[in-house]
C-alpha cells in the first residue's frame, strides 16, 4: 500500500494511492492534480548519511570512505513535500541535489541487533537531500550551512509499505534534471546497509515510531540552477518532483 499526506481544500489528510485516484481519509476520490503534496510522514527526528557511498565521497574529493556511519540531523524547516519548490540561496555557487532511500521507522527501537532490524521498519519513502557544497570545507564541523536550509529536504510522494518492497538493498536510484539522467547507483553499493544503519543508531539512542533515516546517496551529484525540474526517483518506491527556485519567491512571512 502506499500512503500520502496532502492538503486539500486547506485540510491536511492522510491519503492512500487507489485505482480511482487519490483517497482522501474522508473517503473522497480525488485527482492529484487537486492536492497539495506534504512530506508522507510529519517529520519528527530525521537522521542523514553523510557519504554512505564510496564513489559520492570520491567525487567530493574525501580519500577515505568513512569507518562508522556518519549521521547527522536534519530540522523541520527543510522539509517540502512532492512538487514543492526549493530555494536556492542567492550567496551560492554550487547546490547538488542527492537522489536518497529513506526508511521511515515503524515503532520503537532500542538496542536492535541487524538481524531483526526490518521489524522496526514501516516503510520507504524517497528523499532529495540537497547540499551547498560552497560550505563544505571538511568533514569535522556541523554542517547547518550545508544541509539545513530551508526547503532543502523535499521527501515523498508516498510512503510505502516494507511489505510491498522485496529487498530495499538493491533498489535503484536514478535523478533526473530537466530529463536527463544526471545520477544513476544502487542502494546495493551503501557502505552501511538498512539493518545495520538500525542496529548502529538504537544502539545509543531510542528511534521513535516515525523517525526517519535518510540513507545516503551515490555519485553524480552536479550543480542546479533556478528553473531546474530535480527528479529523484527510487525504484519501486517513487518518484519525487521537485522545482528550483530563486530566494525571491520564499517568503516567510
Ligand atoms: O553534501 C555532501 O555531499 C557532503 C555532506 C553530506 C553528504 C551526504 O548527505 C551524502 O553523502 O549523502 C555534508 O554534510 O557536507
Amino acid at each position: 500500500m502506499r500512503h500520502a499526506r496532502v492538503a486539500y481544500n486547506g485540510l491536511i489528510q492522510n491519503a492512500m494511492d487507489t485505482e480511482a485516484g487519490i483517497q482522501l481519509e474522508d473517503g473522497r476520490i480525488v485527482e492529484e492534480s487537486e492536492v497539495t503534496w506534504l512530506p508522507p510522514v510529519e517529520p519528527k527526528t530525521v537522521f542523514t548519511l553523510g557519504l554512505n557511498f564510496a564513489d559520492h565521497a570520491a567525487e567530493l574529493s574525501f580519500k577515505e570512505a568513512p569507518k562508522e556511519p556518519l549521521v547527522f540531523l536534519k530540522g523541520p524547516n527543510t522539509f517540502i513535500g512532492h512538487r514543492g519548490e526549493t530555494v536556492r540561496p542567492s550567496d551560492v555557487t554550487f547546490m547538488h541535489y542527492e537522489c536518497e532511500l529513506a526508511v521511515v521507522i515503524g515503532k520503537t527501537a532500542k538496542n536492535v541487533k541487524k538481524e531483526e532490524a526490518y521489524d522496526y521498519v514501516r516503510g520507504y519513502t524517497v528523499a532529495n537531500d540537497y547540499a551547498l557544497r560552497d560550505y563544505l570545507e571538511n568533514y569535522y564541523r556541523p554542517n547547518l550551512r550545508v544541509k539545513n536550509r530551508d526547503t532543502c529536504t523535499p521527501i515523498g510522494p508516498w510512503l510505502v509499505d516494507k511489505e510491498d518492497i522485496e529487498d530495499p538493498m538493491n533498489l535503484q536510484l536514478t535523478t533526473y534534471v530537466n530529463g536527463e539522467i544526471t545520477q544513476q547507483g544502487s542502494t546495493a553499493d551503501m557502505i552501511f546497509s538498512v539493518p545495520h544503519l538500525i542496529e548502529y543508531l538504537s544502539g545509543f539512542m531510542t528511534l521513535n515510531s516515525g523517525d526517519i533515516i535518510l540513507t545516503g546517496t551515490p555519485k553524480g551529484s552536479v550543480d542546479t540552477k533556478v528553473g531546474d525540474e530535480v527528479i529523484t526517483e527510487v525504484e519501486g518506491i517513487g518518484r519525487l518532483v521537485n522545482t528550483i527556485v530563486g530566494e525571491e519567491a520564499f517568503q516567510t512571512n
